[in-house]
Order: structure tokens, then sequence, then C-alpha cells
């Protein structure tokens, strides 16, 4: 369970978050610069709120007048926007950045082959195709086999049968590994497809919509 009560003053508003997430696909949307991205990094720890709480399965990652948890002990998933894959490590060095070397890694493997990379881990990013580096990346934040995945556009430079593949393979490893996910689109009909739940995020203030997922 993800709760968030937290406040953080951004140039021209005030972001404001007070949501509670369990093991469901949440989808943020919103106009450009409504604070979708502030959002996530907020609870990756990349940026700080100026006030409130944060919390993922009772561990506290943020709160007033404590030190904020490291990015590193959050045991969160995060697929930036662009993907941003180290360009001189091959897809499986770039997967298994950040997993810890005595890890059990079997699942590793398991993902890969879902994902259908099994065949492309000694290919560099620059070999494979937009949405092969895709599924890298995905497999990369899932790699850490983390409590939370937040996802920035994991889809928008995709073309449709990529995408859609994309898409399916999201939701079957949220339907096998049950863990909160957070995406931000700036496609209504991907948020209504995918989310159980669709978050509008305008000027910092978040309306919550009740959806009913349709995959
Ligand atoms: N640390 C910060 N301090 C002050 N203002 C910030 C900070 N980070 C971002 N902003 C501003 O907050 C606003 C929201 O930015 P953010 O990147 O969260 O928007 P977004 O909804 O993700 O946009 P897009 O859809 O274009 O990616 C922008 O005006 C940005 O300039």
């Amino acid at each position: 369970m993800l709760e968030l009560d937290f406040r953080k003053q951004l140039k021209h508003f005030e972001l404001q978050a007070a949501l509670e997430l369990s093991s469901e696909i949440m989808a943020i949307v919103g106009p450009s610069g409504s604070g979708k991205t502030t959002l996530l990094n907020s609870i990756a720890g990349i940026a700080q709120p100026d006030s409130g709480s944060i919390r993922l399965n009772g561990r506290i990652f943020f709160e007033t007048n404590r030190k904020p948890l490291k990015i590193q002990n959050r045991r969160i998933g995060y697929l930036f926007q662009d993907y941003a894959l180290f360009p001189h490590m091959t897809a499986r060095q770039n997967i298994f950045f950040g997993v810890g070397r005595q890890a059990d890694t079997s699942h590793i493997t398991e993902l890969t082959e879902l994902l259908g990379i099994a065949e492309l881990l000694n290919n560099y990013p620059h070999q494979i195709s937009g949405g092969e580096k895709q599924r890298v990346a995905l497999a990369r934040a899932l790699a850490a086999q983390p409590e939370l995945l937040l996802l920035d556009e994991p889809f928008s430079a995709l073309d449709d049968e990529t995408r859609n593949n994309c898409q399916q393979q999201l939701v079957r490893i949220h339907r096998l590994w049950k863990i909160p996910v957070m995406f931000v689109t700036h496609s209504r009909q991907e948020a209504a497809k995918l989310a159980d739940r669709i978050v509008q995020v305008d000027r910092g203030q978040l309306t919550v919509l009740a959806m009913e997922s349709s995959i």
C-alpha cells in the first residue's frame, strides 16, 4: 500500500498529493507541466516534498522534519520518460545494474523471457529497436523486485502494435507480481484501457476518477 499526503511548491503552483494506492494500476493524466513527473520523482526520492508524508507498505519514505529515506532503500522500479539506458552497457548489463551481487537473480531470466528480450541480452542499446529498448528498461525497473513500479510515459514513443504488446506485458507482470503501479500517460484511451483508477493532475491538484479495467 502506497500512502501519499504531501505538498511541494513548484514554480507557478503547489503540488498537493493525497491518495492511497493498493496493488492496482493507476494512470496519471494531465496537461504538460501540471506536476506529473514531480509527483513520481517525489515518491522515488529524486525530488523532496516541503511537508507531509510518503509511505510504502508502512515504511516511511518522507515525513516532515525527518531525514528522507535514501532512493536506493525505497525498493522502487522507475521507468523514466526517455528509458535512460546506459549506452555503453549491453541489455544484460543494463538490467543487472543495481541488482546486488549476492541477490537471487532467477526471476530475471523469467522476466526477460516474459518480455521477449532473452535473445538480445548481449546487444547494446543502439543495436535494438525502440520497443525492445522499452522492454529492456522495463526489465531493469523490475530486476531488483521493487515493491512499487513508476512509469513515466512508458509507451509514448512506440508504434501501435509494439505499444499494444508492451501494454499487455505490463498487465501480465502486474497480475503476477501484484505490486502497485503508477504510470503517466498523455493518452486517455491508454489510461482507460490499462488502469483501475485514473488520477487527473491539473496545476498540482489531484482528482481521482473511478475506472474499470478493460483488459
Ligand atoms: N524542483 C522544482 N522546483 C520548482 N519547480 C519545479 C521543480 N520541478 C519541476 N518544477 C516545475 O513544476 C512544473 C511541473 O513539472 P513536471 O515536470 O512535474 O510536469 P509534467 O506534468 O510531468 O509535464 P510533462 O507532461 O510536460 O512531462 C513545471 O512548471 C516545472 O517547471
